[in-house]
Parts: structure tokens; C-alpha cells; sequence
């Protein structure tokens, strides 16, 4: 029975090798039952509640590999159930594993036809997707590529089975073309692919189907997808008894000039995130409060790390003069978890002693980096870091032993550990400037009240896209 992820908690991700080594441990265990036959169950179920009730045919692309297979066998079943099916294959059946072989005996035995291509100008009731699933090797062209966007253009339902073929399952980037489904049919577990890049685009609705497989009897992968927050995100209940100094100053050091607001916008989060109380260093002296939230204090940014704030965050709107420059190598002795973002990040990228000495420091350090600034922190493209984000937040974790959220569609949250999660909340709304100052207020106040900095840097990130109101 298909389970929507969002109802999970934490599900753990699968990369495709872990898929590949999960099928040849249960093929090895249970010679006899074949999982395939199980996804095709799923498929057909799922498949009859979406056909639309015109009474056309379903529509179904199946590819060389298992994942054709699964479509197969979905063919025998909705066949049986009285729908009428177009099976579109142009596999060599003698060159199918093993599983699809026997579903493709199985199809043609019980009266099914199998066509080379789609048929022209007909309507279909639903298409099923079972060209390439977690074994997408390389880009999509030829036939496939013209089916994809066939069947793209259709004007009905259509459901992916595994991952919507074209879209890697691993990072979430589309290898030449994708199949844009309204409804995936996961299985066995969640793949990455589906919650991050471009991945959310193309998947549509998520289903997962575990097909019978306990939780406890998968392997321990280091991803997780963040659908909510867990208890390990909340700070305890306050007690009565209890006063401001408990609750950490936050310390924020940005504002040059022309770019105060990031600062604000950073400051004002903080505080309703409940920090305790915040600090801001203005580089911009003219600034010395702010009107629509006098609770901010201002200090003169070389004194801010005298004051001993409790956790301390340096970037918004900081830019990059040498004053800059220098309030950052001071920054980076604190004493305190620090939060570096934007400028903080690309002043880090341009020189290697600071950059050294990031790595070298025994408090947290947090990195929110958005797809560029990692880049130039990598020394790659944007499109690079993209093309697989995940990488790319586990390597500047490494190089920074730092957790680092790299923020864009479906921010991935790297720990110095090796673990990682993909947060689901959030959307395209927050693609606007501000967005991410807010998120550095929000984490600081985290980091302030006393989370531990891998879950806060989780929860901020969640709750910065939850409390975020859709436009
Ligand atoms: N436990 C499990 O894991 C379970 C897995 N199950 C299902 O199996 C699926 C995985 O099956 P899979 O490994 O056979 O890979 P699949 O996605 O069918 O593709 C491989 C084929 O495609 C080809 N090919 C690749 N890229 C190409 C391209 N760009 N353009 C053209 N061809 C390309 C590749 O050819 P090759 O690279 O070898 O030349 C090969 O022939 C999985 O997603 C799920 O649906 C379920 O049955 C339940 C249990
Ligand atoms: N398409 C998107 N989907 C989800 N979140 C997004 C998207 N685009 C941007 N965001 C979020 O918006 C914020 C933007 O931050 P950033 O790029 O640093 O902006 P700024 O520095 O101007 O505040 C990040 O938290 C990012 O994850
Ligand atoms: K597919």
C-alpha cells in the first residue's frame, strides 16, 4: 500500500548503489520472490485510482532494465483488471536481466503486444513511466528522449515509476530530458533525487510503496529527507524561573553600507526566534537603531566579540573591504558557535590563511551557502555545484569540519560526520534577497538558545521554509 513520505518522519534517502545492493541481498535471500512482481502490484493499484474514467488506454513506456520491468508486469495486472493497455518497448528481449525477461514472458503469454514506438494522435487515460529508473547511466536521446517528450505533451495523468526517468536518483539533475510526472511511485525507500534540484519539478506527488520490506531490514544510509521536525529539534519547555541571559545573546555582524537591511532582516529573526537578546555590529555607523524593532542593540563591530556574545553570526550585507576582512579574522577566534554567510563566505573563498583558519576551529562552525557562493568556496560553477548538491555539501563539510546547509530548492544539511538531510519545506516563495539573512537570524537564535549546532542548523533550515508564507 503507497505510503505519502510527508507522513514519515526522517525517512532515510537511498542512493542507487544502495537500491543495487538491497536487490542482490533479497535475491539472494528469497530466490523465489521476486520484488518486481510486487512493484508491479503497486503500479497497477495506484495506476487504477489514477487513469481518468474516459475509458482510453493506458499508455505504458517501458525501458530495457528493471524498471521496465516493473511496467510489465503492471501491464499483466491492469490487462487483467480490464483496462486496455499500450505496451511501448523497443528492448531487446534477449537482453533483459532476468526478471524483466520473465515479465516480459509473462506479458506476451498472456496475450499482451508489445509496439516499437507510440502510436500516433490517440489518447490515452494514463501514462506509465517505466523507461529508466535509479539505472539511468547517462543522458537520454534518441527514441526515449522522443517518447519522454511525447508523452509529455499528452494531455492526461502520468505516473513514474521509481523516479520519472530522466532525472537522476542520486542528485536530482535531469540527464537530457525528464518525463514531468504528476504522481511517483517510489520503492523499497525514498530516493534523493526526488527532494532536491529538479527533482520535486518532475516527481510530482510522491507515493512510496516499501513492497514488503521491513524498515529494521534495509541498510543504515547516511540521508535522511527532513519532512518535520523531530524531538531532537525542539528546545525544552522554558521554566518559570528562568531570565533572558538563558537564552544566548546573539551577536550579528554585517550592514555595510547600501546593505544595512540584511543585517535588520537577520537581527529581526533572531528575536523571533527567541534569542534572548541580539547584537547588532552595523559596519554602517550611521545606523544606530531600528525603529520598527527597538529590542535590537547596536555595538560598534570592533567591540562586538569583547562583548562575549553567545553565538555569533558574520555575513549579511557585510561586504568585503579589509575592514571586513579583518572583522572576520576576529570573528573566526570567537569562542562561540559562528555562523558564517554570504560575504563572510566569499571573503573565505578568496583567501586561503582565513579559509585555514576556519577549519581549524574547536566551536561549531555553520556554513549557508547558496549554490554560488559554494561555488567559489569549491572553486567550481554553480552548475557544477548543482549538477550534484549533495557532493557539494559534503565536501565543504569536510574541508571546513563544519555543518553546512547549501540552500536552494530541497537545501541539503551536510554534518562533519557524514550524514546528511533533505529538507522538504519551503518552496520558491523564498527566492528573494533577505530570504537567507533570515535564515541566519533564525539559526543564530537556535544556536543561542543552546540546540546543538547540527540540529539546529537542521531546524532552522525547516522552520525557515515553514513559517515562510506562499505568495
Ligand atoms: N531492489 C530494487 O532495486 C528493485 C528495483 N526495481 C526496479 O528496477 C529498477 C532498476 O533497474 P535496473 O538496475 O535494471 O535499471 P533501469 O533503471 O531499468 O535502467 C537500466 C537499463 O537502462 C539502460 N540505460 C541506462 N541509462 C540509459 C540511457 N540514458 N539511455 C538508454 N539506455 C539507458 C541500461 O543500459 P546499459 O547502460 O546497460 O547499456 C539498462 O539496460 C528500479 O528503478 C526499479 O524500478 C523493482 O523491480 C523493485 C526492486
Ligand atoms: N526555489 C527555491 N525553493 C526553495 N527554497 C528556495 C528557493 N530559492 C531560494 N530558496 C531559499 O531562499 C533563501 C535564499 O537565500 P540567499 O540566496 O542567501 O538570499 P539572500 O542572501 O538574498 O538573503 C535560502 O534559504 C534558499 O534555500
Ligand atoms: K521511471
Amino acid at each position: 500500500m503507497p505510503i505519502a513520505p510527508r507522513a514519515l518522519v526522517s525517512p532515510p534517502l537511498f542512493m542507487a548503489a544502495d537500491c543495487r545492493a538491497i536487490d542482490r541481498h533479497w535475491a539472494a535471500a528469497h530466490p523465489t520472490t521476486s520484488l518486481m512482481e510486487r512493484a508491479g502490484t503497486a503500479t497497477a493499484e495506484l495506476a487504477g485510482t489514477l487513469a481518468s474514467e474516459s475509458g482510453e488506454s493506458v499508455l505504458i513506456l517501458a525501458g530495457p532494465g528493471n524498471n521496465g520491468g516493473d511496467a510489465l508486469v503492471a501491464a499483466r495486472l491492469l490487462a487483467t483488471q480490464g483496462f486496455r493497455v499500450v505496451v511501448v518497448n523497443r528492448a531487446d528481449p534477449a537482453h533483459l536481466p532476468p526478471d524483466a525477461a520473465r515479465a516480459w514472458a509473462a506479458w506476451r503469454e498472456s496475450g499482451g503486444t508489445i509496439l516499437a514506438d507510440i502510436p500516433p494522435s490517440q489518447r490515452y487515460s494514463l501514462v506509465i513511466d517505466g523507461l529508466f529508473g535509479v539505472g539511468l547511466q547517462r543522458d537520454i536521446g534518441g527514441e526515449e528522449a522522443r517518447w519522454i517528450e511525447a508523452a509529455n505533451g499528452l494531455n492526461c495523468p502520468k505516473l513514474a515509476l521509481d523516479v520519472p526517468s530522466g532525472l537522476d536518483s542520486d542528485n536530482g539533475r535531469v540527464r537530457g530530458c525528464a518525463l514531468r510526472a504528476d504522481h511517483t511511485l517510489t520503492f523499497l525507500g525514498l530516493k534523493p533525487g526526488l527532494f532536491t534540484a529538479d527533482g520535486p519539478d518532475y516527481a510530482g506527488q510522491l507515493h512510496l510503496d516499501t513492497l514488503g520490506i521491513d524498515a529494521a531490514a534495509l541498510p543504515v544510509t547516511p540521508g535522511i529527507a527532513l519532512t518535520q521536525l523531530e524531538s531532537r529539534h525542539h528546545l525544552p519547555a522554558r521554566r518559570q524561573n528562568s531570565h533572558k541571559g538563558l537564552f544566548g545573546h546573539v551577536g550579528i555582524v554585517g550592514g555595510a553600507s547600501g546593505m544595512v537591511g540584511a543585517c535588520l532582516i537577520a537581527g529581526r529573526a533572531a528575536l523571533q526566534q527567541g534569542a534572548g537578546s541580539v547584537t547588532l555590529a552595523v559596519l554602517d555607523e550611521r545606523v544606530v537603531v531600528d525603529y520598527l524593532e527597538p529590542r535590537l542593540m547596536f555595538a560598534v563591530p570592533e567591540n562586538l566579540v569583547d562583548a562575549q556574545p553567545s553565538v555569533l553570526a558574520i555575513g549579511p550585507g557585510l561586504g568585503q573591504q579589509p575592514r571586513a576582512h579583518a572583522l572576520l579574522e576576529t570573528a573566526l577566534a570567537a569562542p562561540c558557535p559562528l555562523v558564517l554567510d554570504a560575504d563572510a563566505l566569499n571573503l573565505l573563498a578568496g583567501d586561503v590563511g582565513l579559509a585555514k583558519q576556519a577549519a581549524r576551529r574547536t566551536h561549531p562552525t555553520l556554513l549557508t551557502p547558496h549554490p554560488g557562493e559554494a561555488a567559489r568556496l569549491l572553486g567550481a560553477s554553480s552548475a557544477g555545484i548543482q549538477a550534484n548538491r549533495i557532493k557539494a555539501a559534503q565536501r565543504l563539510s569536510t574541508q571546513y569540519h563544519a555543518h553546512v546547509a547549501l540552500k536552494g530548492a530541497g537545501t541539503i544539511i551536510a554534518h562533519p560526520d557524514g550524514r546528511y538531510a533533505i529538507s522538504t519545506s519551503g518552496g520558491p516563495w523564498l527566492a528573494q534577497a533577505g530570504s537567507g539573512d533570515r535564515l541566519t537570524g533564525m539559526l543564530a537564535a537556535l544556536l543561542g538558545q543552546g540546540m546543538d549546532a547540527g540540529n539546529a542548523l537542521e531546524a532552522a533550515v525547516w522552520l525557515h521554509g515553514e513559517t515562510a508564507s506562499e505568495r
